[in-house]
C-alpha cells in the first residue's frame, strides 16, 4: 500500500482565477523519503496542506495510508492527522501558555495511539530535545521566550513524538544553524528508519535535497 496515493488532484484557492495545483499522479511508498522542491509560490505549502488533510482537493483523489481524505469529515481528519502524521509547518503553532516539554507532548494528548507509541512521554520528549540540542534549562519554561531556531526544534520534537507513520515538513530547518540542521536531519532519518516512517519534506535548501533519495520538482508534476 502506498502511504500517499494522489490521482488527478486539483486545488484552487478561493478568489484565484487559475488552479494552484493540478497533479495527475503522485505515489509515495512506506519508508520513502521524498523531497519536494519548487519556486516560491509554486504551491508546495498548499500541497502539504492537502496531504495533511487541512485542505481538501476540489476534485480528484487523495488517499493517505489507504484513507480517502475527502470522505472524512473535518473532525475525523483532525483525528487521523493526530494519530498518523507529524506535521512541521513554517509557523510552528506552539501553544504559548504551555512549557517546552508540554508542547512536545501535545500530540499524545490528542491521540491515544501516539501516546502508546511514545512510551514514557516525558522521557521521550527529553530524548528528542537532547538530540536536537535544546538546552535543558529551557524545557520547563514557556515557549514564548525562545528564539525562532529554538521554537523550531520544539516543533520538530513535537512532530516526531509517538512515531507517526507520515512526517510532513515545510521548511523545518530555515532558522537552524548548519550544525543543528544536520543534527535535525540525522534525527529525522534515524527516527524514520526505526519506525518505518515516510517523510515528505519541502525546502529551498539544496544541501538538504542531497540527503534525500527521491526528489520531485513541483513544476514537473504540477500542470495547472
Ligand atoms: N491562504 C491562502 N489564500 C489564498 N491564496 C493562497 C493562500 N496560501 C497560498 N495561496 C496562493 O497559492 C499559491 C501557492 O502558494 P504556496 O504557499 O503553496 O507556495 P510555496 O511554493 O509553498 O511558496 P514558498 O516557497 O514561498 O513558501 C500562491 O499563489 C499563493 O498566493
Amino acid at each position: 500500500m502506498n502511504v500517499i496515493e494522489l490521482n488527478s488532484l486539483r486545488y484552487r484557492w478561493p478568489g484565484h482565477r487559475r488552479d494552484t495545483l493540478a497533479i495527475d499522479g503522485l505515489q509515495v511508498r512506506q519508508r520513502e523519503h521524498l523531497f519536494i522542491r519548487g519556486a516560491s509560490g509554486s504551491g508546495k505549502t498548499t500541497l502539504l496542506n492537502l496531504l495533511a488533510g487541512i485542505l481538501l482537493p476540489a476534485s480528484g483523489n487523495l488517499s493517505i495510508l489507504g484513507k480517502e481524505m475527502q470522505h472524512l469529515a473535518g473532525s475525523a481528519r483532525d483525528r487521523f492527522r493526530a494519530d498518523h502524521m507529524g506535521v512541521i509547518f513554517q509557523q510552528f503553532n506552539l501553544l504559548p501558555y504551555l512549557s517546552v516539554l508540554e508542547n512536545v507532548q501535545l500530540p499524545c494528548h490528542f491521540s491515544t495511539r501516539r501516546k502508546q507509541r511514545a512510551g514514557d512521554m516525558q522521557t521521550t520528549a527529553n530524548r528528542l530535545l537532547d538530540h536536537l540540542g535544546l538546552r535543558e534549562d529551557l524545557r520547563h519554561r514557556s515557549v514564548t521566550g525562545l528564539s525562532v531556531g529554538q521554537q523550531q526544534r520544539v516543533a520538530v520534537a513535537r512532530a516526531l513524538i509517538g512515531s507517526p507513520e507520515l512526517i510532513i515538513a515545510d521548511e523545518p530547518t530555515s532558522a537552524l544553524d548548519t550544525d543543528t540542521r544536520d543534527g535535525f536531519l540525522d534525527l529525522l532519518f534515524q527516527e524514520a528508519e526505526t519506525q518505518g516512517s515516510t517523510i515528505v519534506f519541502v525546502s529551498h535548501d539544496p544541501h538538504i535535497a542531497s540527503h534525500f533519495p527521491r526528489i520531485a520538482d513541483l513544476a514537473e508534476v504540477n500542470r495547472p
